[in-house]
């Protein structure tokens, strides 16, 4: 297997180039746009990886996964779809326009931002301190890695330049959606953006998703099974914002993006992936990492549809 992983990712190398690091974030763009790296880590806790795969990178939307997974078992499923709903978009991810018109009245999914301003605001905690430890301690589990951190140059980047996330809290909370103190809430939000994994990390999380909230390291059970479902359905439709459509037709399997250059995937029953490539097509998903999972896609059979 770390054979065909690196065949894959000499293959694509190429792709690296035909795409942009993010600059909108500015310390975003401080990142090498050549590196590419993938991980994968099976139910049965074999890892296998190649290329840049030891690269640290901060999350950025993928920890729209992990709110979600903390939102729903913090209130349950009723509550969380009655703040934001579970349908694609086909707007770019920090589109504030439907927020507006659209009827129901409220954020069209959680893997965009305005759905995940949302979750990060149903989590439990006394303040945004306690709720970012918990995320950060959540992380570290399902990753199996303590030393797991928030970036805190990228967040502080994050919180400078955060003018769109913050005018669409701020429409929320004018609209009753989101409760409680709007700059705790994106405080949280920046600084769970800037958590910084490498692809084995994220393999791993792809991991206890295919294996239906169980670690495959230690048999522990983090999520239930109903949780580990909702999240992976909304990965497949919502996770790659308005390219899920040719993800799911491509790929076939639940991902989830970031800005970051990280890719997400949880194969049900048979695997997590992680990969990493920052530099980015015109939707934000990474470009060489795209073109990495279509082969290993096609390779290893993995399309679940
Ligand atoms: N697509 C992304 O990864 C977006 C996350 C980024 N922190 C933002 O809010 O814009």
């Amino acid at each position: 297997m770390n054979k065909l992983l690196e065949t894959i990712i000499e293959n694509n190398r190429e792709w690296t180039q035909k795409g942009k690091v993010a600059t909108y974030i500015p310390e975003l763009s401080k990142a090498n746009p050549n590196h590419l790296g993938i991980a994968v880590y099976t139910i049965d806790n074999e890892e296998f990886c190649a290329g840049d795969c030891n690269v640290k990178f901060t999350i950025q939307s993928i920890s729209k996964v992990i709110a979600l997974m903390l939102a729903l078992l913090d209130n349950g499923k009723e509550i969380v779809f009655s703040k934001v709903d579970m349908e694609p978009t086909a707007d770019t991810f920090n589109s504030i326009s439907s927020l507006e018109t659209r009827n129901p009245n409220k954020p069209l999914n959680p893997m965009i931002n305005s759905g995940a301003i949302v979750t990060s605001s149903l989590i439990n905690g006394k303040n945004g301190s306690e709720v970012i430890e918990r995320l950060l301690k959540f992380t570290r589990k399902i990753t199996n890695n303590p030393d797991i951190d928030i970036n805190y140059n990228v967040y502080k980047s994050e919180k400078e330049t955060g003018h769109r996330n913050r005018a669409l809290a701020y429409y929320m909370k004018s609209i009753g959606i989101i409760e409680g103190d709007v700059e705790e809430v994106l405080d949280v939000y920046f600084k769970q953006c800037s958590i910084e994994a490498t692809c084995k990390d994220i393999a791993k999380i792809g991991a206890m998703l295919a294996n239906d909230g169980i670690l495959p390291w230690n048999g522990e059970r983090v999520i239930p099974r109903q949780v580990a479902r909702i999240v992976k359905t909304i990965m497949l439709t919502c996770g790659m914002y308005d390219a899920s459509g040719e993800f799911a037709v491509k790929i076939g399997v639940p991902g989830k993006s970031g800005v970051g250059g990280g890719i997400l995937v949880a194969v049900p029953s048979r695997m997590g992936i992680g990969v990493f490539g920052p530099a980015l097509d015109s939707k934000g998903n990474s470009i060489a990492g795209w073109k990495v999972l279509e082969d290993i896609s096609k390779e290893l059979d993995l399309s679940i549809l």
